[in-house]
């Protein structure tokens, strides 16, 4: 049953994006905190209305303690807006915490990155689990799609780029990814596939170490070819070898020699590291 945006009391901004814009909002029902992103949709495209309406759709199929809950839509006709109502985070993206870092010159503790990378293996898990002939890919895995919430608990959100890569469908592949995260089979014009949310995962884990992507350069044409080579700098000296070995695995060039999803949650070294954790 939609709601309507008179049941909210709008709070503040809390992000901006290219097609919509994050606010944080009170139910007046009941005082529950909330997060309605706002999508204007005059302009679109047919095309683009369902691209939308399969982002939505698709969150309403996630239900995993470590994908963003999403509760409701609300489509305002007067102002051709739609609103996705989803879960308060109140820990906030991951994004902030590494410019946190940087500014106070600290790092993040080794235990908090194992728990970020066992968590988001686990919501990966939940979008490449083989429901019939369908896997969610979320293509855009980064530091400012993956929340905290008031728990330690940590959620993937966002899934604004995700596609259901219908396996018996053929899709026009369009390359997207934000660009530090883009993998080498993307950047060479291969489909986009759950081995690159893997080599995202790698990068996301690399730069919560090293507060900054494993790849950079002044440009895209450089950027590419530093991917393509998979060569980067160790991770810095304090944190261990074995989330190193772990990160060069996710970092694998060659996209069959990357883990998949099970492997990693079953590997011996994450094993190890979670259950010290927990
Ligand atoms: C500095 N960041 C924040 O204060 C912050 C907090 C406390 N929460 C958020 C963002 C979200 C949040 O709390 N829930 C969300 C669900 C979907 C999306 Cl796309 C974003 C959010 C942000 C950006």
């Amino acid at each position: 049953m939609s709601g309507h945006i008179e049941d909210y009391e709008v709070l503040n901004v809390i992000g901006t994006g290219s097609f919509s814009t994050c606010y944080k909002v009170q139910k007046k029902s009941n005082g529950h905190l909330y997060v309605w992103k706002a999508v204007g949709y005059g302009g679109m495209s047919e095309e683009k209305k369902q691209l939308l309406v399969s982002e939505v759709n698709l969150l309403s199929e996630l239900r995993h303690p470590n994908i963003v809950q999403y509760f409701d839509r609300i489509i305002h006709k007067e102002t051709a807006t739609l609103y996705i109502i989803m879960e308060w985070c109140e820990g906030g993206d991951l994004a902030t915490l590494i410019t946190k870092c940087k500014k106070s010159n600290s790092f993040l503790d080794e235990g908090f990155i194992w728990r970020v990378l066992y968590q988001m293996c686990h919501a990966l898990h939940e979008c490449h689990r083989n429901i019939p002939n369908i896997t969610i890919l979320h293509r855009d895995i980064k530091p400012a799609n993956v929340f905290l919430d008031g728990a330690g608990n940590v959620k993937l959100g966002d899934f604004g780029l995700a596609r259901i890569l219908h396996k018996d469908a053929s899709f026009a592949q369009t390359v997207v990814g934000t660009p530090y995260y883009m993998s080498p089979e993307v950047i060479k014009g291969g489909k986009y596939n759950i081995k690159s949310d893997i080599w995202s995962l790698g990068c996301l884990v690399y730069e919560l170490c090293s507060l900054s992507p494993p790849f950079t350069g002044p440009n895209i044409k450089h950027l590419a070819l530093k991917i393509k080579e998979g060569k980067f700098s160790r991770i810095p000296a304090h944190y261990s070898d074995d989330l190193q070995k772990i990160i060069s695995l996710l970092l694998s060039v060659e996209h069959k020699f990357r883990p998949t999803i099970e492997m990693i949650l079953h590997h011996p070294i994450v094993v190890t590291h979670v259950a010290q954790e927990t």
